[in-house]
Formats: structure tokens, C-alpha cells, sequence
């Protein structure tokens, strides 16, 4: 029997080469080259098996695995992940901020992928295995003022028209946002709106995931110009803190309202959001909600109501969950950019975690674990600290 006792936790940070920068809201776009940091945190067990994960190098910092990650995993049996989490979970309140959700799950990925290298198994059937392959949706970057780019309602089209050629079957429009300096506008979003349908014609499945803070009126504009455009689902369009403004739009529209993506509280605010009727398709993704395990138990709860839960954001944690059940539409495939090939494999992979087919399939890995294909000699090669 393996001895699956917690030995050590590590963290690396690392250097890798990107062409994306981040403006002042935290939305990436093209850049640069430049240089990017990542860390790869690491958990062995006595036996020598281990698991990794990737996350912002400040999320695992020492002072989190010292102080926290450590203390509560050192000495336990690693697969004993749900009680591994709810005692990360109860350092949380007293950690004032410093343990975060993205902490936690960069922590449980982990722990999903110890064992499921130990077991020999990948992460996707431990959970449920319900598909091989996931129908992926083309989800693009916020809108920029880069000529060429996503900078008018007309490039958006013409990107639109790539993804299709591309294998896409549904496309998500991030569109303008500020630092951009026209941005919010419900006219211009409309407009981007306008000029996919145009371009891609009526059998695209089409979403918006436009500014965050609009007023309800703006939001109930734009949300009936979406529905003559015969959007799929309009999303996070206000301030998810105002569960009540959700539902006051969601009575308004006929095009489903899809959420919380931003919104904090882990699987335990999405059960309020039901609660509240605040939107009609429920949101998670793994390093918001705290991990593998929440995100499976927002989609039961959604599953329990009747509802899909769209999981948020890529990489391999995020396929997993969408390939493990059977109440998610797509795999979001970004963020996606004219500048940009999104195909292209990271330095620190040796392969893409989502390559998609010319039909729009992801087809999950088949490897032990969550199958991310790591390059370890180059992390060990471009390690900072
Ligand atoms: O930073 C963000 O708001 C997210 O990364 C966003 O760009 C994108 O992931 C999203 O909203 N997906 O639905
Ligand atoms: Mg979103």
C-alpha cells in the first residue's frame, strides 16, 4: 500500500516568456515581450509521489506555505483532501486576507493531482469522467484601442469569422472596459454585438461578457438588444455584489443571466444566488471558488435546480471539472486575440492542456493526474527563488 503521508510542500517561483500585459482592472492584452512570473507549488508524500499546481507566485509565497499550508498539511494522508480544505478553510478567518481562495485552490489541485498520479488515474474520471472531450466556446480578451486588434465593432467581427475558421462553435465577447478610454459604452457593446451576429451568421451560439458595473438600466438595454441578436446568455454585467440587481434584471429579460464568476463566498454565495432567482445559469471556476471540490459542488447545486453551471476560465483544473460533469455547456477556450496565437504551448508545458480539434472539441488528457504536461527542466532552469 503506498504511504500517501504529506512530506514536504514546496513552492518555485519561476521566469517564463509572455507577450500579455494586465491593465489597471486586471484584464490581459497583448504586449510586449517581456518576461512573466509563475510558481509551481509541490506536494510529496513520504513515498515520493507527487502533485503540482501553478499559480501567481504572491497567491503560495513563503509566508502562506509557512504559516498556513504547512501547519495544517505536513503529516496528513494526502488523500484526505476534503478535510485538508475545510482546515485550510478555517484558517482562512483569522488569516487577515493573507489565505486566499486562490490559495486554496492552487493547494487542492494539488492534492488532485498527488492522487490521481498515485492512483494512476486522471483527475477528470476521479471526479466523475462523464466525457472525453468538451465542445469548447472561443472567449476573447477585453476590447483594447489596438489598431487591428478588438479596438472596433468591425474587428471584433473579423476576429469572430477567424475563430469559426478556427472550429469554434460559440464565441464570448470581452468588450471595452476601462483604462479604455471610451469605455463603458452599452452603444459600442451593442454594436460589437451587432457586427458578430452579422459576420458569423445565426447558427454561432453567441454570449456577452461585457463591463462590470453597469446601472440596471444600462444592463437592461444592452440585455434586449442581445435578445433580438438571439444571445445564449448575457454575463456579469453589474456589480455581483448586488445579488438583488440580478434579479431584478434576470425578471426583466427573456436571455438567460449567467453568474457569479467574480463574486466571493465559494460554493456557499452561488447557493445564495439561487436562493435569490439572481441568474438562470450558474458560474464557477477553480481558482475562484477555492479549488476542484467547490466548483463540484456548485455544478450539483445547480445540477439539484435544475440549472447548468458554466466553469470559468481554462487550463487543466477547469477541463477536468467541465469533462466530469454533465450540466456544463463549454469549456472556455482564452483569452483569445487577433495578436495572438493562443495554441501556442507556454514554455513551462511541453504541450497545451486544452488542444482543440477543427470541430471545437477539447479532448482531456489521458495522463495520471490533471495531465499538465510539465516542462520541469525549464522551471528548474529559470527559477528565481
Ligand atoms: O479578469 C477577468 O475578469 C477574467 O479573467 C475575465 O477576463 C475572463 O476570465 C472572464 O470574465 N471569463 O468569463
Ligand atoms: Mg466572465
Amino acid at each position: 500500500m503506498k504511504n500517501l503521508k504529506i512530506d514536504s510542500v514546496s513552492g518555485t517561483e519561476f521566469t517564463y516568456p509572455t507577450c500579455r500585459s494586465v491593465d489597471s482592472a486586471g484584464h490581459s492584452h497583448p504586449g510586449p515581450p517581456g518576461t512573466a512570473r509563475m510558481a509551481m507549488i509541490t506536494i510529496t508524500s513520504a513515498d515520493g509521489q507527487q502533485g503540482h499546481a501553478f499559480a501567481p507566485p504572491e497567491v503560495v509565497r513563503p509566508h502562506v506555505l509557512d504559516t498556513f499550508v504547512r501547519k495544517v498539511l505536513i503529516g496528513q494522508d494526502a488523500l484526505h483532501r476534503e478535510k485538508l480544505w475545510m482546515a485550510l478553510e478555517h484558517w482562512q478567518r483569522g488569516s487577515a486576507g493573507q489565505l486566499t481562495d486562490r490559495a486554496l485552490a492552487a493547494v487542492e489541485q494539488a492534492l488532485w493531482d498527488l492522487a490521481g498520479r498515485a492512483l494512476a488515474v486522471p483527475v477528470y474520471q476521479l471526479l466523475g469522467g462523464y466525457r472525453d472531450k468538451v465542445p469548447a466556446y472561443g472567449s476573447t480578451m477585453c476590447g483594447d484601442e489596438l489598431p487591428g486588434g478588438l479596438s472596433t465593432p468591425q474587428e471584433y467581427g473579423d476576429f469572430a469569422l477567424k475563430l469559426v475558421e478556427r472550429g469554434y462553435k460559440a464565441i464570448k465577447l470581452h468588450t471595452w472596459m476601462p483604462p479604455v478610454k471610451f469605455a463603458p459604452d452599452p452603444r459600442m457593446d451593442i454594436r460589437a454585438c451587432a457586427a458578430v451576429r452579422e459576420a458569423v451568421g445565426p447558427d454561432i451560439e453567441l454570449m456577452l461578457d461585457g463591463y462590470h458595473n453597469y446601472s440596471r438600466t444600462d444592463a437592461l438595454t444592452i440585455g434586449r438588444a442581445l435578445e433580438k441578436l438571439d444571445f445564449a446568455w448575457f454575463e456579469e454585467m453589474m456589480n455581483e455584489q448586488s445579488s438583488a440587481s440580478y434579479a431584478w434584471l434576470a425578471d426583466q429579460l427573456d436571455i438567460p443571466i449567467l453568474g457569479p464568476e467574480s463574486l466571493s463566498g465559494k460554493h456557499y454565495s452561488r447557493a445564495d444566488w439561487v436562493r435569490a432567482g439572481a441568474s438562470d445559469i450558474l458560474r464557477a471556476g477553480v481558482a475562484g471558488t477555492g479549488g476542484i471540490g467547490p466548483t463540484m459542488k456548485v455544478a450539483h447545486l445547480a445540477e439539484a435546480f435544475g440549472m447548468n453551471c458554466e466553469v470559468h476560465g481554462n487550463g487543466a483544473a477547469n477541463l477536468a471539472v467541465c469533462a466530469a460533469i454533465k450540466n456544463c455547456r463549454w469549456y472556455e477556450r482564452g483569452l483569445l486575440h487577433p495578436f495572438l496565437d493562443y495554441d501556442e504551448v507556454p514554455a513551462y508545458l511541453n504541450s497545451l492542456p486544452d488542444p482543440m480539434d477543427a470541430e471545437g472539441f477539447v479532448h482531456l488528457s489521458k495522463e495520471p493526474g490533471l495531465g499538465e504536461d510539465i516542462n520541469f527542466g525549464y522551471i528548474a532552469a529559470h527559477t528565481v527563488a
